[in-house]
């Protein structure tokens, strides 16, 4: 950033020796912007007096008279304050024994008189998700001396104000140094300050601080990066937040969140993981951890905050309405991601319906946030995250046409569904063993399916790629195991820890067709630590669709990539055979593995009889 205008001004103003104040350490509370408590607005002496804000209870019609007139200064564009109107300010102050403030746009004019602190005064609310300041600056007294409080900056900086000033007031009631500060630009420093605090000036020499300039430098710098990040086309920044309850898979979930925000196309420019024995109803988090994060998505330009469990509707609102963020959770990711892989006529449906299902509850009440998303930056899959969707839906829709839709989609499904059985029917007659491959996602179903049927070439090879869900739609191939014959293998969508229950609930006909096979091939990554935990999950949804009785054989995938003894662990565990999908290694073990499994469903007599040719 050297030689742009931020930097240039923050030369002439010796930015080494500004104090640098970090957020984090510096807000354990949030402040409240409250309302004001008391409006004074009345009629005297045939004049209207404009409205004192905050608590003006207890003052004099006079007093009153000479708050209402501050209204009538101005100040030179782009400066903090005049003497005459700090001096004004300090008097006022110390007569009443109050802070009062004022908000002063750029073009020098008074918006607004409050007897209050920064905390207290009224502010128009936050303009969220503009790239642009408030166009305002707080000017406001300290009666007891002092610098810039917490409260302040926590205003400054949760309004975006221009800049915050605060005039101490001396025990004679003149003004005595001034403090400010101004906001950093976002994403540009690398370091995290949120503000810059400058040394403090005489009510006197304030005046020469040119204000004006370094607000349109801050807003040259934040529309800046914002047109840089546009011309890219970069994905959409997201922070991600997974909340360990104690679980013992929290680190875990986290990475695999950021599998599934990685798969959505999002860039993850921070991930935390938030401790917390009890959630808090609306937040979950926290006023206070929402406010950091808040902060270091400014820092970060970020716009997207995903949270690795499932959000209530109200705990969507509240947390967007509190970090002014886009904020999406583990379900709506995962459906996002369904939605852009699905292919073909039943898996579009099913994502559909699925995403209708659950974002129905979460349309009503809302006008206004679901078109904001939709607004809030595209990425280059097309369209902002959360917000695709396969069939017609683009979930701008109108909310009264969702049931209509719902209704529409199911009964297609069970069409498809007709059909499917059909199909079923004719494959049972072929007498082919069926082995179907399931296993977490990204386990490397696809591959040992490619690598079984020797499918290395277009087209028969099937997608294997490092993305979550890469296969939604069942594909089955016909392989050859010595000893068996022709089979057939039948690779499907992944599966995932607790996946959403809409999902479920729209996947169940395919997921339901595994259970036809003969055998399971359970593929394990075994070279991504947590294998035994992705194992019990699947076996959890196995059960759930009522298919664990199936006779099974474990692969333990990726084995050229993974550590010996924890392969040794996991063959101790869940038993089964070391592979590697992409190396065809262990391929000829797994087989004889299978023909075991497979040997009391397919006659093979000469089996063991010497003398025969091994195929
Ligand atoms: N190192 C290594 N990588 C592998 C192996 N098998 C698969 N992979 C990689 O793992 C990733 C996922 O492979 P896929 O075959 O798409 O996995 P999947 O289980 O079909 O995944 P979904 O369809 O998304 O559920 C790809 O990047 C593969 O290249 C292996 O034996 N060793
Ligand atoms: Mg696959």
């Amino acid at each position: 950033m050297a030689g742009s205008v931020w930097a240039k001004l923050h030369q002439s103003y010796g930015v080494s020796a500004l104090k640098r104040v970090r957020w984090r350490n510096y807000f354990p509370v949030r402040p409240s912007l409250q309302a004001s408590s008391g409006t004074q607005s009345f009629f005297a002496g045939g004049t209207t007096i404009e409205k004192v804000h905050g608590n003006t209870s207890g003052l004099k019609s006079g007093q009153l008279k000479q708050l209402s007139n501050l209204y009538r200064r101005r100040l030179a564009p782009g400066t903090l304050t005049s003497p005459e109107l700090a001096r004004n300010l300090s008097e006022l102050s110390h007569e009443l024994r109050r802070e009062v403030s004022v908000l002063i746009d750029r073009r020098g004019r008074v918006l607004s008189v409050s007897v209050a602190d920064a905390k207290g005064t009224e502010l128009p609310p936050v303009r969220v998700g503009e790239t642009r300041l408030a166009g305002f600056h707080l000017l406001h007294t300290h009666p007891k001396g002092g610098a810039l409080s917490k409260g302040d900056l926590s205003t400054l900086f949760l309004n975006r104000l221009d800049a915050v000033a605060a005039i101490e007031v001396r025990p004679d009631g003149l003004p005595g140094n001034v403090h400010f500060a101004h906001l950093t630009p976002p994403g540009t420093t690398g370091e995290e300050e949120d503000w810059r605090v400058y040394p403090p000036q005489s009510a006197y020499t304030v005046e020469d601080f040119d204000l004006g300039a370094q607000v349109s430098a801050l807003e040259e710098e934040i529309a800046r990066s914002r047109r840089l990040r546009e011309a890219r086309k970069d994905r959409e920044r997201a922070l991600l937040v997974q909340i360990d309850s104690g679980a013992f898979d929290a680190e875990e979930r986290l990475e695999e969140l950021t599998e599934l925000a990685h798969t959505a196309g999002a860039e993850v420019v921070y991930k935390e993981l938030v401790f917390r024995r009890h959630l808090k109803p609306g937040t979950l988090v926290g006023a206070g951890k929402l406010e950091e994060l808040t902060s270091r998505a400014y820092h970060l330009d970020a716009d997207l905050l995903v949270f690795g469990q499932e959000l209530s509707p109200a705990q969507a609102r509240e947390i967007e309405e509190a970090t002014g963020l886009k904020v999406l959770d583990r379900t709506q990711l995962i459906l996002d991601i369904f939605a852009l892989h699905a292919q073909g006529v039943e898996s579009r449906l099913q994502v559909e319906l699925a995403q209708l299902r659950y974002m129905k509850p979460r349309l009503l009440g809302q006008g206004t946030r679901l078109s904001r998303i939709g607004a809030s930056g595209g990425s280059a899959a097309g369209g902002a995250i959360g917000t695709r969707g396969p069939g017609e839906t683009k979930l701008e829709m109108d909310r009264r046409r969702i049931n209509d839709r719902i209704a529409f989609l199911e009964k297609q499904l069970t069409e498809v569904a007709v059909r499917r059985e059909e199909r079923r029917k004719s494959r049972a007659r072929n007498d082919v063993p069926v082995i179907s491959i399931v296993g977490y996602t990204n386990a490397g179903k696809s591959t040992l399916l490619n690598a079984f049927t020797h499918a290395a070439e277009e087209p028969r090879k099937v997608l294997a790629e490092n993305k979550l869900f890469a296969t939604l739609r069942p594909t089955s191939r016909q392989g050859f195991i010595d000893g068996v014959g022709p089979v057939v293998f039948t690779d499907t969508v992944g599966f995932i820890r607790d996946l959403p229950t809409d999902l479920q609930r729209a996947f169940r006909s395919t997921l339901e067709e595994i259970g036809d096979a003969d055998v399971l091939l359970h593929v394990v990554d075994v070279a991504t630590p947590g294998a035994d935990t992705r194992h019990g999950a699947v076996e959890r949804i196995l059960r759930d669709l009522g298919i664990q009785e199936l006779p099974s054989v474990v692969a333990l995938n990726k084995a050229d990539a993974a550590d010996r003894e924890v392969i040794e662990r996991e063959r101790d565990r869940l038993g089964g055979v070391a592979v590697s999908a992409a190396q065809n290694t262990g391929l000829d073990d797994l087989k004889v593995a299978l023909h075991e499994a497979l040997r009391p469903y397919v006659e093979v007599p000469a089996l063991n009889l010497p003398g025969l040719p091994a195929d």
